[in-house]
C-alpha cells in the first residue's frame, strides 16, 4: 500500500534550506544569522566547525597538513553549538571558544585544514543534522554546491577584498583584538585564493546561485533582497509564515 493510502505512514517532509557560500567578510554570517532570526529558522555556521577543527588541531598538537589524524580529530570532535541569549555559544571539549576561534590566525588554520577530503567528509553529517524543521540557513563556502545541493535558494554573497578587509578590521577592533588593515587584507587575498583553487568543494557559486554583490550595499539592504528572493520560491511558501 503507498504512504498514501495507508493513514499510518506519514509522509516525510524534508526541510527547507537557504544557502549563503561566499569569501571572507562578504558578511555570509551576519545575513544567515538575521534571516533566520526573520524566518523562525535555524542556522548553520558550517565555518566555525572548520575554526573549531583547527583550534582543536592545534590545542592536541596536530599539524594543519596531517590529514589522517585531522581526520580521527574531526570524527571524534567534542563540540556544543548552545544558543545564549539568541547568539550562538560554541564549546569545545567542555570550554567556551566562541571568541578565541575567531582570529585571523585560526581562520587561516581553518582554511588550510578545510582544503582536505578527509577532514570534509567526515564533518559531513555533522552540517546534514542541522537541516531540522521549519528550516535551515546554512552558511560556508559549500553549502549550495556540495553540502546541500538541493536547497531552495543559494545565495553567492561577496564584497571587494578592500571593503571586506575593512569591515573585518573594524569587526576585530570592536571584539578588542589588535589587528592591522594591511596583514588582514594579505591574509583575505591568501584564504581566497586557498579556498577557491582547492580540489575538492572549492569556494565558488553553484550554477543555480543568486550572486549578490555587497560592496555598496549595507547590511539593510542585503537582507531585504534576500528576503524579497526567498518570498518568490514557490518551495519556501508554505514554510514561511
Ligand atoms: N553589507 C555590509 N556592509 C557593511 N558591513 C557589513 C556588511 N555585511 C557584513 N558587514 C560587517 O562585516 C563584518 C564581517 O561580516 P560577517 O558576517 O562576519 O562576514 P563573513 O561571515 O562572510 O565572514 C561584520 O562586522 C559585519 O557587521
Ligand atoms: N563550508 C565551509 C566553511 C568554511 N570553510 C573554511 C574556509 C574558510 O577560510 C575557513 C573559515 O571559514 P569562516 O566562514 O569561519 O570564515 P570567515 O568568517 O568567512 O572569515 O573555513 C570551508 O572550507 N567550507
Amino acid at each position: 500500500m503507498s504512504a498514501e493510502l495507508d493513514p499510518m505512514i506519514k509522509p516525510t517532509i524534508t526541510p527547507p534550506v537557504i544557502t549563503i557560500d561566499g569569501p571572507s567578510g562578504s558578511g555570509k554570517g551576519t545575513i544567515a544569522h538575521r534571516l533566520a532570526l526573520a524566518l523562525g529558522f535555524h542556522v548553520l555556521d558550517s565555518g566555525a566547525l572548520y575554526r573549531l577543527l583547527a583550534l582543536a588541531a592545534q590545542q592536541h598538537g596536530i599539524q594543519t597538513h596531517n590529514e589522517a589524524a585531522l581526520e580521527v580529530l574531526a570524527a571524534h570532535l567534542d563540540v556544543q553549538f548552545q544558543n545564549n541569549h539568541g547568539e550562538a555559544m560554541l564549546i569545545l571539549e567542555g570550554e567556551d571558544v566562541t571568541e578565541s576561534i575567531r582570529t585571523e590566525e585560526i581562520g587561516a588554520a581553518a582554511s588550510k585544514v578545510a582544503a582536505l577530503a578527509r577532514v570534509r567528509t567526515a564533518l559531513l553529517q555533522r552540517q546534514h543534522a542541522f537541516r531540522e524543521m521549519p528550516g535551515l540557513v546554512a552558511d560556508g563556502r559549500d553549502m549550495g554546491t556540495v553540502v546541500f545541493p538541493d536547497a531552495c535558494l543559494k545565495i553567492f554573497l561577496t564584497a571587494s577584498a578592500d571593503a571586506r578587509a575593512e569591515r573585518r578590521y573594524k569587526q576585530l577592533l570592536e571584539k578588542g583584538f589588535d589587528a592591522s588593515l594591511a596583514a588582514i587584507l594579505d591574509d583575505i587575498r591568501a584564504r581566497d585564493l586557498r579556498d577557491s583553487q582547492r580540489a575538492v568543494a572549492p569556494l565558488k557559486p553553484a550554477t543555480d546561485a543568486i550572486v549578490l554583490d555587497s560592496t555598496a550595499l549595507g547590511i539593510e539592504a542585503v537582507l531585504q533582497t534576500v528576503i524579497a528572493a526567498a518570498k518568490q520560491r514557490r518551495s519556501l511558501h508554505s514554510f514561511l509564515a
